[in-house]
């Protein structure tokens, strides 16, 4: 990574700055990336007004800060990092980050479709549950297929989570959601978790969706003592709520992480490229080969080679209409 890379350059000056302690002038002058592996690495799982909250392997906390080289932007939840200093973890102590491993995915979000800035928002997720309420609030499929297409640019697996059935019945989604080939799991207060465990195990899943939907109650059921704060629904414009304002990491009883992030009322992806999408869609990727140079594929694109593809009983109609309608939540 470039920032990385730019910062190790210039470590140099870092390391006689002192964040922490002086530095013992016999330390070697180089420029070359400096050896860390004698460090240790730790998981970030939240970050809290320039101070970073990690967990080492063996689970034990530790509060560090970024070492000056690394940028404000450049630690985010789930990152993996290299620790200097003190990581006893002792009350008091700071210790100090001075790398970040490149990321194998990064989340990302525009705070609406206006702003072209996107923000990464969590790193190394390799699963994202779309957290919808079948009934308060209501689905909004617009908000699921713009998850969806920021599952599928980051190429985080997607996994719908249709929460409160017991106040609705989840087959119109599960109708409109299958023909992707996006696992459905549903839950209610008192639906068994095994599933969702399974699902959840062993792997890092990132959870997005709008205020309410009931991702605190359901990361509560399965971490007990993850204590995510809850808000009645009618209470979440409110003042004085205490539900989360960042996203935290938590570790699943079983192995695996859950990134538990705010929650939203709109989910932004100017960032995200139409082609990005197609990658999502490895079955219709060959037929859009054969298209016109610069074709979008969208409904109506001239000569088109996925309307041939269904025209001639290669690619179902249905699934076209999925891929479609994912071109449609840009629009
Ligand atoms: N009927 C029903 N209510 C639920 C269910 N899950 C959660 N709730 C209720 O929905 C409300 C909101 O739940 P939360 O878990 O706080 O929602 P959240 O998604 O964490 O909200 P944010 O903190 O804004 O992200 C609470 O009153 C929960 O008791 C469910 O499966 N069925
Ligand atoms: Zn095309």
């Amino acid at each position: 990574m470039a920032r990385v890379g730019d910062a190790v350059k210039s470590l140099r000056e870092d390391d006689h700055s002192g964040f922490d302690r002086p530095r013992r002038r016999s330390r070697p002058r180089t420029k070359e990336r400096p050896d860390y592996s004698s460090l240790p690495t730790a998981r970030i799982i939240s970050v809290d007004r320039g101070r970073y909250r990690c967990v080492l392997p063996d689970g034990s906390p530790v509060t560090a800060v970024r070492g000056r080289l690394i940028d404000r932007k450049g630690v985010i939840v789930g990152d993996v990092v290299t620790l200097d200093g003190d990581v006893s973890g002792a009350e008091g102590t700071l210790s100090r980050i001075v790398d970040v491993a490149e990321r194998r995915t990064v989340l990302r979000r525009s705070a609406d479709d206006a702003d072209t800035f996107e923000r990464p928002i969590v790193a190394n997720a390799d699963q994202l549950f779309i957290v919808t309420a079948l009934a308060d609030p209501p689905p909004r499929m617009g908000m699921i297929d713009r998850i969806l297409v920021a599952a599928f640019d980051a190429q985080i697996d997607p996994v719908l989570c249709l929460t409160k059935a017991d106040l609705a019945s989840p087959d119109e989604l599960r109708a409109a959601y299958e023909p992707l080939g996006v696992p459905i799991v549903v839950t209610d207060p008192e639906a068994d978790l095994t599933e969702i465990r399974a699902t959840l195990n062993d792997r890092v899943t990132v959870f997005v969706g709008h205020s309410g939907v009931g991702k605190s109650t359901l990361v509560n059921r399965l971490i007990p003592d993850a204590h995510r704060a809850t808000a009645e629904v009618s209470d979440l414009t409110g003042k004085g709520r205490h539900t989360s304002t960042s996203a935290i990491a938590m570790e699943l009883p079983d192995g695996g992480w859950i990134i538990d992030t705010p929650g939203v009322r709109s989910f932004g992806i100017s960032h995200v490229r139409t082609s990005s999408i197609l990658g999502a869609f490895p079955d219709l990727s060959e037929f859009a080969d054969e298209c016109p140079r610069g074709c979008h594929h969208e409904t109506g694109a001239i000569e088109c080679a996925l309307d041939d593809a269904v025209a001639d009983g290669r690619l179902s109609e249905e699934r076209l209409a999925s891929f479609r309608r994912m071109g449609r939540a840009f629009a």
